[in-house]
């Protein structure tokens, strides 16, 4: 909090109402939604983010990131006339008591900011909640199910609405989280790429993260101020995800040093790898099941489902290894590994999966899910 009577250091008129935690400057409350949205136009612009006329999907949540996002995104695409066609695109990972409640609030943001909203859900696609993953794996292991799933289906519902791209409201904590397990897991080919403001350039779904430089707490001062309708609840399965130990340390490292979160970003942004490093990174592919771009000859989606269909869901859990035989992560991913896809290359058709296979149904029985043909537009059906 800015001391007594303190006035606007932006302004210079106006009372000061909050203490910039990225910059600790002591601003007003109309000189901060103006400096937060101008800097998150200089990170568009300045990274070329989106073209005119581009169709963009805002992935969706209901939290506050994506909920400033979508918000943020309609107020600069209508200012500075960015030509965008923006949409909300949300994913129904079925958490009861958790997931139906935001996307409660994700259809209530589809009426204010005018922009529509379509929903598409894990059931639809593999034929499971994560509430039946939960129940038959138990609470370890269940983020990554979730950021696989997750991954797979946010490209899938935006091939399905005719988006080219994604935005996402990863923040600059986010990012520096993911830089930091990175290197603690010395991936060093990750930690090469987990910085990037956008990803999968050369399929045809590229992702961008407008906030990428955005501090989580100037996030949620902005939807605090501007009272954005946002739901602000724990997944129910977050306790015992493994990601907090790093957000501790940022945190830890903010509170020391509030530059220190884009720091962490910009350094990895500098990084310069040998190119033995780069050549670590098994090249891009269509998956043979579905069709999906992995490195892998089946994508970990269709590997994890396998193993929830055939009654052996920690087949497909063992992480891929990295460097040194390190786990791998990367920003989006949630828990999970590396091997899950990194984007659409060959975009596949999609169908509402096919009713799965009891748990224990012998071996090489239906797998359910995805079903798939190569090429071609996707199917309708799949999306609410
Ligand atoms: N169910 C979902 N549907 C659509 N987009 C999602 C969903 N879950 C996550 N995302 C996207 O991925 C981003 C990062 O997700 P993460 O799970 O880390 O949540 P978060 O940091 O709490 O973000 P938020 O506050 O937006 O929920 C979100 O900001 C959003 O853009």
């Amino acid at each position: 909090m800015p001391p007594r009577g303190a006035t606007c250091q932006h302004c210079k008129e106006a009372r000061a109402v909050l203490s910039r935690p990225k910059t600790r400057e002591n601003v007003c409350r109309e000189c901060f939604f103006a400096a937060f949205e101008a800097e998150v136009h200089a990170t568009i612009t300045s990274h070329g983010l989106f073209k005119p006329g581009e169709r963009v999907a805002v992935a969706a949540s209901g939290g506050k990131d994506s909920t400033v996002l979508a918000h943020v995104m309609t107020t600069l695409n209508r200012r500075h006339n960015y030509g965008l066609d923006l949409l909300l695109l949300s994913i129904d990972e079925g958490i009861s008591g958790y997931r139906d409640d935001s996307l409660e609030t994700v259809k209530r943001n589809e009426a204010q900011y005018g922009i529509p909203l379509t929903v598409v859900s894990y059931k639809q696609l593999y034929g499971w909640t994560m509430d039946e993953i939960v129940a038959q794996i138990g609470n370890k292991s269940n983020c990554t199910f979730c950021g696989v799933f997750r991954r797979q289906a946010l490209d899938r519902g935006a091939v399905l609405v005719g988006a080219s791209k994604i935005a996402t409201g990863h923040n600059a904590d986010d990012v520096a989280e993911t830089v930091l397990l990175n290197m603690l897991r010395g991936d060093v080919p990750r930690l090469g790429r987990c910085a990037n403001i956008s990803t999968g350039e050369d399929s045809c779904l590229p992702r961008v993260k407008p906030f990428k430089y955005a501090y989580e707490k100037e996030i949620v001062l902005y939807a605090y101020y501007k009272k954005l309708d946002y739901f602000s609840t724990e997944c129910v399965y977050a306790p015992f995800a493994a990601r907090g130990f790093a957000r501790e340390l940022i945190k830890d490292l903010e509170a020391a040093r509030p530059l220190a979160i884009v720091d962490v970003v910009r350094s990895a942004e500098d990084f310069v790898f040998a190119a033995a490093a780069e050549e670590r990174l098994p090249s891009p592919r269509s998956c043979d099941r579905c069709g999906y771009l992995t490195s892998q000859p089946v994508c970990k989606a269709c590997v994890l489902l396998e193993g929830l269909n055939r009654g052996l869901p920690r087949l497909g859990v063992s992480r891929t290894r990295g460097r040194q035989g390190a786990p791998v992560l990367e920003v989006g991913e949630g828990e999970a590994g590396a091997g899950a896809g990194a984007g659409v290359g060959a975009v596949p058709r999609v169908a509402v999966a096919e009713p799965r296979a009891e748990p224990r149904a012998k071996e090489g029985g239906q797998q359910g899910g995805l079903r798939t043909e190569p090429g071609g537009a996707v199917a309708t059906g799949a999306a609410t």
